[in-house]
């Protein structure tokens, strides 16, 4: 098939019913509920931009296997050119949702084409998972599926590994073999996006103890198999929110979710890993995975920061306060965090290095930064938009209020700004300030760039135990090797 329109995602939603539950309710339709709509329009104009002669060249390229059209996501780079090209079709999707879809489908593209690249790797273990994981790759390229994946286990007693929990299926792990397929219990989270996905992909971070082999699993299913239970988070929009009062809330909302199995049968053709703690530990090292979707992502949290920082200046020129020293200070911060963003990427592009079976794979270290330095500059900006917007934010009426005749002259008179802002144009400035910085919408996009690739802590914590196993200290070393003697007393 190639890519799709969105018409055809559209109707591959309306095809089937996944067990979604919203706010205590099974959703009947998942195209048809108002929480969801708008988000699943985001996403089909993300599959029609594919056939826009605007963004084609852009988004798609030709597959060698096929000779059809695929997204440019499913490219397996292999040169400097083929990272360039996937990097700007990331920044034209980026660009698009300004960012704040994390897991749009380009995300889990990359994932699939680094294991399929890389199936070597698995195939050490099971000739049959590697098998898999190509096949599955061909699968999602060819119908052009939207995937969500869940990869980790829910918190429930983070000082226990899986096995060790209270219920040996409150993690995710296999139940039995069947001749038909592995079946599998338990929970996982968090499936971004999952209630409008086509189809699932577990795996997870690394951190397997002996114990854990049943844990230790990698497959892919279709989203509405039988048993897949999907538990939604409190949404942040309702779907009636006006675009002028949340002109990003109402859009780009991403529900997050969390996945129950209940004896759900993964068929053997779509297992990919199964009850090898070794192999599991060693997915994320040896496949590219880190590094693939941690190009996409950085690409993304770019233009998402860009885009916030844009956001504060527009604030703080609206109001006339950036002609305040201090205000310019944070702002000029703000600035250079999204330069060195931009900066690192492009070292990462630049610095890639050829792997012996011939993929091309960014510089991790700087990928590694660019993450490890996100999760705090992300929040600065919001931190810099709340104080440089101030009570402001607070005083806003609604759309409802803009629009009504009576009210309108009192509006118009005090919400302006500085000379040339006026008020609808101040207004709409700090509503779209307000969705960032002060939304549920936008604590959830904060907390996204925080956590949506694990635990800071911990992986700044890996980054520096890597840095001193690795690095050979040789500007130290180098002047402690110097006969530094002590001079001997000088004596007459
Ligand atoms: C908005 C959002 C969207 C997401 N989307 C997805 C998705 O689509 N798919 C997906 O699979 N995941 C997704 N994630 C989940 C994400 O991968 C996890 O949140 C992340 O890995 C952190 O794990 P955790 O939330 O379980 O935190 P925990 O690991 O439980 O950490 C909680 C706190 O305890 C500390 N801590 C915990 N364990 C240890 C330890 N062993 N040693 C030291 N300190 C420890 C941490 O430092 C942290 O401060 C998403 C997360 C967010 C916030």
């Amino acid at each position: 098939m190639g890519i799709r329109t969105g018409d055809q995602y559209i109707e591959a939603l309306k095809s089937r019913k996944p067990e979604v539950w919203l706010n205590g309710k099974l959703v009947e339709s998942i195209f048809d509920e108002p929480y969801f709509q708008q988000p699943i329009l985001e996403i089909a104009r993300l599959y029609d931009m594919q056939h826009d002669p605007a963004y084609q060249e852009d988004l798609t390229v030709i597959c060698e296997e096929t000779g059809e059209r695929m997204a440019a996501s499913f490219l397996p780079p292999r040169s400097y050119e083929d990272i360039m090209k996937r990097s700007k079709a990331f920044e034209v999707v980026a660009r698009q949702t300004y960012g704040l879809m994390g897991r749009t489908p380009d995300f889990l593209n990359t994932v699939v084409t680094s294991l399929a690249q890389n199936s070597w790797f698995l195939s050490k273990y099971n000739k049959d998972w590697a098998a898999n994981i190509e096949s599955y790759y061909r699968h999602l390229r060819d119908n052009d599926l939207f995937l969500t994946h869940a990869i980790v286990n829910p918190q429930n007693d983070r000082s226990k590994t899986s096995h060790e929990q209270s219920d040996k299926f409150t993690h995710l792990g296999a139940v039995e073999e069947r001749p038909e397929g592995l079946v599998v219990r338990g929970a996982k989270m968090l499936a971004t996006l999952a209630a409008l996905t086509d189809e699932v992909i577990i795996y997870s971070f690394p951190g397997f103890a002996p114990g854990d082999e049943r844990y230790a699993l990698a497959f892919a299913i279709p989203i509405d198999t039988k048993g897949l239970k999907i538990i939604c988070r409190e949404p942040v929009q309702d779907g009636t929110r006006s675009t002028f009062d949340h002109p990003l809330a109402s859009r780009y909302e991403e529900m997050d979710a969390l996945l129950i199995f209940e004896d759900v049968v993964v068929p053997w053709d779509k297992v990919f890993l199964y009850n090898n703690v070794e192999a599991a530990n060693l997915l994320y090292p040896m496949t590219g995975i880190a590094e693939q979707p941690a190009h996409q992502s950085s690409v993304r949290g770019y233009i998402k920061l860009a885009f916030a920082v844009e956001v504060a200046c527009k604030v703080a020129d609206s109001i006339g306060v950036d002609q305040y020293l201090n205000v310019q200070r944070d702002l000029g911060e703000l600035v250079q965090s999204v330069e060195v963003i931009r900066a690192l990427l492009r070292t990462a592009e630049r610095e890639y290095t050829m792997t012996e079976r011939g993929e091309a794979r960014l510089n991790p270290d700087a990928l590694e930064t660019i993450r490890g330095m996100m999760p705090e500059m992300y929040p600065r900006a919001v931190e810099v938009m709340q104080t440089i917007g101030a009570g402001g934010l607070l005083m806003m009426p609604t759309e409802a209020d803009f629009l009504n005749p009576e009210l309108r002259p009192s509006i118009d008179r005090h919400y302006g700004g500085r000379e040339g802002v006026d008020a609808e144009l101040r207004m709409k400035i700090f509503k779209l300030a307000w969705d960032l910085c002060g939304e549920a919408f936008g604590m959830r996009a904060l907390q996204y760039e925080r956590y949506y690739t694990g635990d800071p802590i911990r992986k700044r914590a890996i980054f520096y135990n890597k840095f001193k196993k690795q690095h050979n200290f040789d500007l130290v070393n180098s002047i402690l090797a110097k006969e530094n003697c002590l001079k001997e007393p000088q004596t007459n």
